[in-house]
């Protein structure tokens, strides 16, 4: 990616110490459970609902994703980035005709991040509001658009995604129950789901104490599933202290984050926490988070069995659609507002 341009440069307080490298275990959740169809499960429920409390990140083994469709995966990424930057840009993002395919050049809260991403839709077409104002009823549909080389890139990334899918749902189920609600109390909403996988190819850095590869920030769906490689990077801001402390998973593991949707939908009971990349200036990293998303006419809000008297609603209802939408056009470019958050739905005391 060349020069570091002023672009990338991190306002002080959120740069990334470099020194701080120790790895930071997250609670590992064990899915062999699943595979019993009739076993007990409280365990695992317990286990996931303490995860979700205290982290809002676990990492997940025995999930029942077959190894060989994340090597597909892994394969067919590197050498799509490694292809010519012409080649690439075949598939470009563009910001009214195509939101996804490749793109180097996202800002996440107003700071370019160092990286290069292809995003794909799960189900296509992918179907959301074409424009944020609240009044406009136009609906977009968008295609996937597929890189000519290397040939099996579609495939490995077809068959990714719906293993990821799979497993999206079961650990839905899980987080319900851990709730307290009905497994498939979340389901419906995904009916129409908006989710997608986005490919993160990090080249190396010359100034990995400016910048970062994906600047601090809170996935605003409602799952994801992170698939990270050998080279470190992500960090947690933990929430016992707030502390950002580096996490990594393993080549068996997924790891897991919860997204603001659940957030809202619990009522805060879990929290959706901010994390981002550190990068390096010798290696390059790849990391492929699958974001599990609602149909976009969702109206995201508390569910009524959470609420109470003395747990009352901490957030307004908002359209889910709207909110991806005005969240899409803000990573496109540097614009001179703070990007949308659900912080902007809080009810205030
Ligand atoms: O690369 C990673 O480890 C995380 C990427 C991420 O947080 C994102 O793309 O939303
Ligand atoms: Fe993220």
């Amino acid at each position: 990616m060349g020069e570091l341009d002023e672009a990338f440069v991190q306002g002080l307080e959120h740069r990334a110490k470099l020194s701080a490298t120790q790895i930071e275990r997250i609670p590992v959740i064990d899915l062999s459970a699943l595979a019993n169809p009739g076993g007990n499960i409280d365990n695992l429920v317990s286990e996931i609902g303490d995860a979700c409390k205290n982290w809002g990140f676990f990492e997940v083994i025995n999930h029942g994703v077959p190894q060989e469709t994340r090597q597909k995966l892994e394969s067919a990424a590197k050498k799509f980035f490694a292809l010519p930057l012409e080649e690439k840009r075949k598939v470009r993002r563009e910001v009214k005709t195509a939101p996804v395919g490749y793109y180097e050049s996202e800002f996440t809260k107003n700071v370019r991040d160092w990286k290069e991403v292809f995003d794909y839709a799960v189900h296509d077409p992918m179907r959301t509001p074409l424009l944020p104002d609240p009044d406009d009823q136009q609906i977009s549909e968008w295609y996937n658009r597929w890189p000519q080389y290397p040939p099996e890139f579609r495939e490995a990334c077809e068959e990714y995604s719906r293993e990821l899918e799979k497993l999206s749902y079961k650990l839905m189920e899980l987080i319900a129950l851990s709730l307290g609600l009905p497994a498939d109390r979340f389901n419906s909403f995904f009916e129409e789901q908006i989710s997608f996988v986005r490919l993160n190819y990090y080249p190396p850095c010359p100034a990995p104490d400016l910048a970062l590869g994906v600047g601090r920030h809170k996935d605003s769906g409602g799952l994801t599933i992170l698939c990270d490689d050998e080279v470190v990077g992500l960090q947690v801001k933990r929430k016992s202290d707030g502390e950002w402390v580096t996490v990594k998973g393993s080549r068996e593991s997924y790891i897991i984050n919860i997204g603001e949707i659940i957030q809202v939908w619990c009522n805060d009971a879990y929290e959706s926490v901010d994390h981002r990349v550190m990068l390096n200036t010798e290696k390059e990293r790849f990391s492929f988070p699958f974001f599990f998303d609602p149909g976009h006419s969702t109206v995201v809000q508390p569910f009524e069995e959470i609420i109470s008297e003395q747990n009352p609603p901490k957030y307004r209802p908002y359209n889910w659609g709207k909110f991806f939408t005005t969240r899409r056009l803000s990573n496109f470019m540097k614009l001179n507002v703070d990007n949308i958050q659900i912080g902007d739905f809080k009810v205030r005391d």
